[in-house]
This record gives C-alpha cells, sequence and structure tokens, in this order.
C-alpha cells in the first residue's frame, strides 16, 4: 500500500509489527480502510484478524509501524475522541452481570458524556435507533445473560452503532446468528456504509457472504496481506487456494454477478476422519 493512499484513508495501518508478550503475529502489515465501503477481512484460523483489528483500534499497541487516525497517530489521540470516532466490537465481549438490554446499549453513549455534558434525549434516541435497527428493542427491558447467543449479539452490535461512530471495526458480528440474521445484519452494514457513509471493516469467516456484501476484500495469512481488493478480482480459485489452502471453484451469482466458491471434496479428508 503506498504510504500516500494510506494517508488519505481516514484509518489506516503502516508498516504494523504486533502480538502478545513473546508472540509475533502481525508482520509488516499496510491497511488503508476504504471510506464509505464495507471491507471484510478474510483468514483462515490465527491468521491475525482480530490482532489488526486490535491494533488499529488502539486497543493493542504495535512494536513497530503506525496507525492512524484522519491522518494523525492514533496513539496521540485522546482516548475520549476516538471512541467518538471508532467503535469497535471485539470478539466474544462479556457483558457485566444482571445488565438490562437497554443498559448494554447505552454503555455505548459513555464517550459522548463527560461529567457536565450530557444529553439525556439524544442519548435515548441513540439507544432507541441502534435497538430498533438490530431488532433488539422487544427484549429492552430483559436481562443479557437471560437471551440466546444470537439475540445477545445483536445486542452487542446495537451498542456499537449507539456510539454513532464513523468508523465501525466489527470482529465476527454474524457469530450466533442464524442464516437468515446474518443476511439482515450483513444488508444494514452495507446500508450503514453506503447511505449513511459509514467505514466498516468486519471480521467475516463465512466467504460466500463476505464475497457477497462487501465492497473490498482484504485476505490476510501469516500475520500478513496476501492481497486486496473488489471481490471480482481477488476472490478467485487461485486466492483461496494460497490463503486458506482450500480447494474450492468459484462462480458467478447469476443475479449478482457476485463470486460465489463452491468447496472442492478432498481424499485425504475423508481418511483424516476415518482415521486411517
Ligand atoms: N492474548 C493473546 N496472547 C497470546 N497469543 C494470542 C493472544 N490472542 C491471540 N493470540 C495468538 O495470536 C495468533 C493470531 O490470533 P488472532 O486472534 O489474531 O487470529 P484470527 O485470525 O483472528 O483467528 P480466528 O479466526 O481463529 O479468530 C494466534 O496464534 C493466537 O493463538
Amino acid at each position: 500500500m503506498p504510504l500516500a493512499s494510506a494517508l488519505h484513508a481516514r484509518l489506516s495501518g503502516e508498516a504494523l509489527y504486533a502480538g502478545y508478550d513473546t508472540k509475533r503475529v502481525l508482520n509488516g502489515v499496510d491497511i488503508a480502510v476504504a471510506e464509505g465501503k464495507l471491507t471484510a477481512l478474510l483468514g483462515p484460523n490465527g491468521s491475525g484478524k482480530s490482532t489488526l483489528l486490535k491494533t488499529l483500534a488502539r486497543t493493542l499497541t504495535p512494536s513497530t509501524g503506525q496507525v492512524y487516525l484522519d491522518g494523525k497517530d492514533i496513539h496521540r489521540r485522546k482516548t475520549r475522541d476516538v471512541a467518538k470516532q471508532l467503535g469497535i466490537l471485539p470478539q466474544g465481549p462479556v457483558a457485566p452481570e444482571g445488565l438490562s438490554v437497554r443498559q448494554l446499549v447505552a454503555m455505548g453513549r459513555f464517550p459522548h458524556q463527560g461529567l457536565w455534558q450530557k444529553d439525556a434525549q439524544q442519548d435515548a434516541r441513540a439507544v432507541n435507533e441502534a435497538m430498533a435497527y438490530t431488532h433488539v428493542t422487544e427484549f429492552a427491558e430483559r436481562n443479557v445473560d437471560a437471551l440466546s447467543g444470537g439475540q445477545r449479539q445483536r445486542c452487542w452490535i446495537a451498542m456499537v452503532l449507539a456510539q454513532q461512530t464513523d468508523l465501525l471495526l466489527l470482529d465476527e458480528p454474524t457469530t450466533f446468528l442464524d442464516l437468515k440474521v446474518q443476511v439482515d445484519l450483513l444488508e444494514l452494514l452495507s446500508r450503514l456504509a453506503h447511505e449513511k457513509g459509514r467505514t466498516l471493516l468486519l471480521v467475516l469467516h463465512d466467504l460466500n457472504l463476505a464475497a457477497a456484501y462487501a465492497d473490498h476484500l482484504v485476505m490476510m495469512r501469516d500475520g500478513q496481506i496476501v492481497t486486496s481488493g473488489a471481490p471480482s478480482e481477488v476472490f478467485t480459485a487461485a486466492n483461496l487456494k494460497r490463503v486458506f489452502d482450500l480447494d474450492a471453484q468459484v462462480i458467478q451469482d447469476p443475479e449478482t454477478g457476485r463470486p460465489v466458491c463452491v468447496p472442492r471434496k478432498r481424499h485425504q479428508a475423508l481418511s483424516f476422519y476415518s482415521g486411517t
């Protein structure tokens, strides 16, 4: 990624190396998240997707390299200022015990509330809007712990939406959701990008849903970006093999023209399961 284009993106990372204690995960990542678009980050388990998301959201400090938010080093920005612009849904979030759905979603408003500065009406409006968008209004007064995994996941997404940030980084937002709800959510998120100009970066595991809804795909393997671009350019059988070691045929959805992958069976997989 040339430096110039990275600096024009609202959120970008340059030459990022990051990891945990002695384990290095990101091995020199350059990324510019396209403004007003939905970008899907794809890669096999353990390839570093969550680590990259955390580094871009400044939850994790890179050992080398820089993350820029609106052209400024994100680590030099105040936490509250960053939280007003960038919302992150981490993987497997845990709610404090005993919280109602409305209380959880209202936590998304914290960055907008100062000690002396509260706009209760605006906060309530943002919370109600976010709950309506994600269809959790009917559970508003119920305890988060008493919901199903899919219902709870929608509440977390509502919390991030209530934050009303221009940038949204969501780590596996479709986890626990049934296929219909996954499709509804991706439609909602792509509307947020295309109608409201929000910038979204999502970690997704469902390759076909990613190819169907994303404007851009970023494919990672071993802590590096292998390829990125429009689904029609990068969602190819060769790239799926290179990134996922997946044998698949890529065909075209006759209605949308989007690429669709059809995995091919491999004989060694059978011997693995039969224990031979
Ligand atoms: N807190 C941590 N401490 C130590 N190692 C970690 C930690 N979190 C992740 N790792 C390791 O870093 C590597 C990359 O993990 P990461 O979660 O970024 O991958 P991922 O692509 O998001 O994977 P998945 O698709 O399975 O969620 C893995 O080898 C993982 O074991």
